[in-house]
């Protein structure tokens, strides 16, 4: 749970201050602009979208790429619709098109942010534009038809209620949107990424413009960050898919290399590692032995006295002290392997408690627990964790050889009876 708050809060924060520092730049800022920058600005989401598309496409970020496809044809309608050439189109057309792009435009981002991603990019990625396409065929044949039923039937008001004055758009784009942003909420709470954080930011994003089609800074400035964010998420989720380790999130070895690169002279590494893993793994399965390091990650992450927790590989975990010297970490070492040691984790089965303070309440009552899980519940289960230790002094000068001293001294912890910190 509280993981999943912090990553909820890591992959919103920015695009929220974005989002803020945006709305000043489109009130205000824009109208300063000579008409030069204006003409040039109302090119730059089509830049950002034509980076993001790219970026997309190296990846195989088929959600983002869909959503960039809703962008492009939102901005390019919009930008129409407010332009010098949207004036001669017809008051239908301009009614159908804007309808169409508020209502199917927050539904498709919803829909492609739940589309699972199947198959070849490819193959996903025609299914996908062919329903997209059928959807403005629809929408071409409204307008070419004046389907005047249609139109009117979509912008009935059925619950005045749900159309206040300040609404500028219509009540099924309204309840578009509202169906929209719920199942994105729904989503990024089940899922805390940068993408869907980005995917529910353009969905923001589209209502604001929508909204405020009229005020003329509000569709590039705020389509260009939509573009933006999508290049971010991108970027962001690929840097972390090579520098963070996937089962426990903490950083993975090739973060660990980084850190070691930058050291200075003086550094305490210590490595660490599971007590009895492989029995452990074949007693209760490999899924409870991930649930475990998972477990095992998230008490080292908490580590004091200016430590760094990183997954080595395996069961096998590093702490990295910049600038400290053994005897200081030796004491916050010993908080580590303590309450990993006194942890009694419950396997995740039908019995687990959702609630957490029931879960905390089960951990309070310790004793009855080791007594249950010796005698008949085998679904409470505890492990411990042997800790070596070494600084950077004598021979050992590069980060290779205090990790190597690291190890040796972790080799006699494990041979001196395990559950304890070695030097
Ligand atoms: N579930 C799970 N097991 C892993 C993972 N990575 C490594 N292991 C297991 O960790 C075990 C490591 O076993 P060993 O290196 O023999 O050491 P040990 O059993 O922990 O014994 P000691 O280190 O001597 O206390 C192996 O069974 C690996 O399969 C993982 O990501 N998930």
């Amino acid at each position: 749970m509280h993981r999943l708050i912090s990553q909820l809060k890591e992959s919103t924060i920015i695009p929220l201050a974005l989002l803020m520092i945006t709305i000043p730049v489109a009130h205000f800022g824009y109208q300063e602009f000579s008409v030069t920058v204006k003409g040039l600005f109302s090119l730059a989401p089509y830049i950002a979208f034509t980076a993001a598309t790219t970026l997309s496409l190296v990846y195989g970020r088929l959600r983002v790429l869909m959503t960039l496809l809703v962008l492009v044809i939102s901005y390019w309608a919009f930008s129409t619709l407010t332009g010098p050439v949207g004036l001669s189109w017809n008051k239908f057309t301009i009614e159908t098109v804007f309808n169409a792009i508020t209502i199917l435009g927050p539904l498709n981002i919803a829909l492609f942010a739940f589309w699972a991603e199947k198959g070849s990019l490819i193959s996903d990625l025609f299914t996908k534009t062919a329903a997209i396409a059928i959807q403005v065929f629809f929408v071409w044949l409204v307008a070419e038809n004046h389907y005047t039923g249609v139109l009117h039937f979509f912008t009935l008001i059925f619950w005045p209620s749900m159309h206040p004055d300040w609404l500028n758009i219509a009540p099924f784009s309204f309840i578009a949107f509202i169906i929209a942003l719920l199942a994105m909420a729904i989503r990024i709470i089940t899922q805390p990424s940068t993408t869907n954080a980005a995917l529910l930011s353009s969905l923001v994003i589209l209502f604001i413009v929508s909204q405020q089609l009229l005020i003329p800074g509000y569709l590039p400035v705020f389509m260009f960050l939509a573009g933006l964010l999508l290049v971010g998420a991108i970027v962001h989720e690929t840097f972390n898919m090579a520098f963070k380790d996937d089962l426990t999130g903490l950083p993975g070895r090739r973060a660990l290399n980084e850190q070691l690169a930058k050291l200075g002279r003086h550094y305490t590494i210590a490595m660490m590692d599971v007590d009895h893993f492989k029995k452990f793994n074949d007693t209760y399965g490999h899924d409870i032995g991930d649930q475990v390091l998972k477990m095992v990650a998230a008490k080292i992450r908490k580590v004091t006295g200016g430590g760094k927790a990183f997954r080595y590989g395996g069961e096998e975990f590093t702490i990295l002290f910049p600038g400290r010297d053994l005897q200081h970490t030796l004491p916050h070492l010993e908080i580590v392997r303590e309450v990993i040691a006194g942890y009694l984790m419950r396997i995740r089965d039908e019995d687990r408690p959702e609630d957490n303070d029931e879960g905390k309440n089960m951990r309070g009552r310790k004793n009855t627990r080791i007594q249950k899980t010796q005698k008949k519940d085998s679904s409470v289960v505890s492990v411990t964790i042997s800790i070596g230790v070494a600084q950077r002094e004598g021979m050992n000068k590069t980060p290779e050889q205090v990790i190597k001293a690291a190890d040796e001294a972790l080799y006699r912890a494990k041979h001196g009876g395990r559950n304890k910190v070695s030097t």
